[in-house]
């Protein structure tokens, strides 16, 4: 099974790759493709199927299908296909890192990271999944007035049914797993729909599912575009949960959806607050790390630092030194900036940052794009009348606003539609908690940039950044629904030990 070949079956020519149903790798009926663009070079690199409505249809009915027999497969066997799934993941780590280097432009070194954590993740769920699902709960109703102990209550968590994961292109294949991993312990199929870019990573994961033995048609990957068999997919009846990952689209599927659960994690534009009496160097390296990883192309990156005015300048010059030791280049060097995903987005961002020049803001470093390749920026001084204020630019330009109170700062936190994370910085754990507690968003973290992770912590949005919350424990919980069984006594019955 070592080696490339073993992806052989996943081509439908060179380059080209097929989708997933029923078990077998398929071209379409529709005999079209999409085009996935190199990030860095422009060009083309792969080509994905255009899969049709029928073949949705087809992948919904296999799947609804395969889940009754799932359902039926003792837990103990499903967490072993689990951990047999990212073991294979594993031993391909660095082949799907390459994808990810040639579709999303991340560096090689965060691409096998990424992988390798995905496996971490899918080994985690499983063992969680074992606890969680192994128990139930025991009820009996004397405790509610007027009632004598005569029914006894067994609840216990069922599977939803189909659950339709749709992961953003910054993380295709940790977000893949982050839902594929809960629905299949709690006994649901899925149907994946990748991300354009990030599509040829996450079919590469669904073979390694495919080797890893679960039954025909329990998973599929559906791919084509989102315009095309979006709207079929995420108001499909056979489909019962919708887990999706990324930006505005979430809120028009979530309006879309029908009534059924919706695990929904969408943009961000995380507040960084920094104090006077914070420790200014750790609040730089923090804020450089959330604000530029990954070319800011983070959900939970820094999106706007709000630094109190009196430590504003020393604060701005440690992060200028620190932005000026960032390498920018290509992926495959490991450069800490690469190019950010598409022309479009780079376009939104230079737009974001002209907005901001024209209106004043003061610029540290010059403004310089080759292509999709944008140089880190630290854009000073930013008001409120300006875009970059409050727009996530999805890309490695900061914003930072000089605050005179504390109340400014939370206000620009809760003042924004996103909600995803914050953070704060300073040495009074008094002030951080009060802090924490008036900043409405999913997750404040003290004293360090905001992440997602490690993947067994609750994760969640408030208002336009999302619904539910994701994490191991929650997405186990989020892909059940809760049955119980009531036991009628014929008269009142009281256990004496
Ligand atoms: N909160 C989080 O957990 C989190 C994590 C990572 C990224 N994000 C967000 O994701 C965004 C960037 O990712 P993106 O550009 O891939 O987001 P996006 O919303 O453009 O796409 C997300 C996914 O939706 C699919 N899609 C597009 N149109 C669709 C339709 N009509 N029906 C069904 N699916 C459709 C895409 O193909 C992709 O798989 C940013 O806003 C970022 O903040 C959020």
């Amino acid at each position: 099974m070592a080696g490339q070949n073993v992806f052989n079956e996943i081509l439908a020519g060179e380059d080209t790759f097929k989708f997933y149903t029923d078990g077998e790798w398929k071209t379409s009926t529709s005999g079209k493709t999409v085009n996935i663009i190199n990030p860095s070079t422009l060009k083309p690199v792969f080509k994905v199927q255009a899969c049709t409505q029928d073949e949705v249809n087809k992948c919904v009915d296999s799947a609804k299908a395969a889940q009754k027999i799932w359902a039926k497969t003792p837990l103990w066997k499903r967490a072993e296909t689990l951990h047999r799934f990212a073991a294979i993941l594993r031993e391909h780590s660095v082949s799907i890192a390459g994808c990810l280097v040639k579709e999303i432009a991340k560096c090689q070194k965060d691409s096998v990271t990424e992988v390798v954590r995905s496996c971490d993740l899918i080994s985690y769920t499983a063992e969680e999944g074992i606890r969680i699902l192994a128990q139930g709960k025991f009820l009996v109703s004397d405790s509610f007035p007027g009632n004598e102990r005569n029914k006894y209550c067994l609840e216990s968590k069922i599977p939803l049914g189909v659950i339709l994961a749709i992961p953003p292109f910054n993380y295709p294949v940790n977000l893949a797993v982050s839902k594929i991993a809960p629905a299949l312990i709690t006994g649901n199929a899925v149907i994946l729909k990748p991300p354009t870019q990030g599509a040829v990573a996450g079919l590469h994961l669904i073979h390694c599912l495919h080797l890893a033995g679960f039954p025909k048609g329990l998973v599929s990957a559906i791919t084509g575009k989102g315009s095309e068999i979006g709207d079929l997919l995420t108001m499909h009846p056979g489909i019962n949960c919708i887990s999706f990952t990324g930006g505005d689209t979430g809120i028009s599927i979530s309006k879309k959806a029908g009534m059924i659960p919706l695990q929904m994690e969408l943009g961000g534009k995380d507040a960084c607050i920094v104090l006077e009496d914070a420790d200014l160097d750790l609040a730089a390296s923090n804020i450089v790390k959330g604000g530029y990883s990954y070319s800011g192309q983070r959900c939970t990156a820094v999106k706007v630092v709000c630094v109190m005015e009196s430590v504003a300048d020393t604060l701005v010059s440690a992060v200028n030194e620190k932005v000026k030791k960032l390498s920018v280049g290509m992926p495959e060097k490991n450069c800490d900036i690469t190019p950010v995903v598409s022309e479009s987005s780079a376009n939104f961002i230079q737009g974001l940052v002209e907005d901001a020049k024209e209106k004043g803001a003061t610029f540290h470093q010059e403004w310089k794009r080759e292509g999709n390749l944008i140089w880190p920026l630290l854009i000073d001084h930013v008001r409120p009348d300006m875009r970059i204020a409050w727009e996530e630019p999805f890309g490695p330009v900061l914003p930072v606003i000089r605050i005179k109170t504390i109340e400014e700062g939370i206000h620009h936190c809760n003042a924004n539609n996103f909600a995803l994370q914050g953070c704060i910085f300073t040495r009074d754990i008094n002030k951080a908690i009060m802090i924490s507690d008036a900043m409405e968003s999913g997750t404040i973290q003290i004293n360090g940039a905001p992440a997602r992770g490690p993947d067994h912590f609750p994760f969640q949005g408030l208002r336009d950044s999302g619904i539910g919350s994701q994490g191991i424990i929650n997405s186990i919980n989020i892909m059940c629904k809760v049955k119980s069984t009531v036991i009628n006594l014929p008269g009142p019955s009281y256990t004496m030990g």
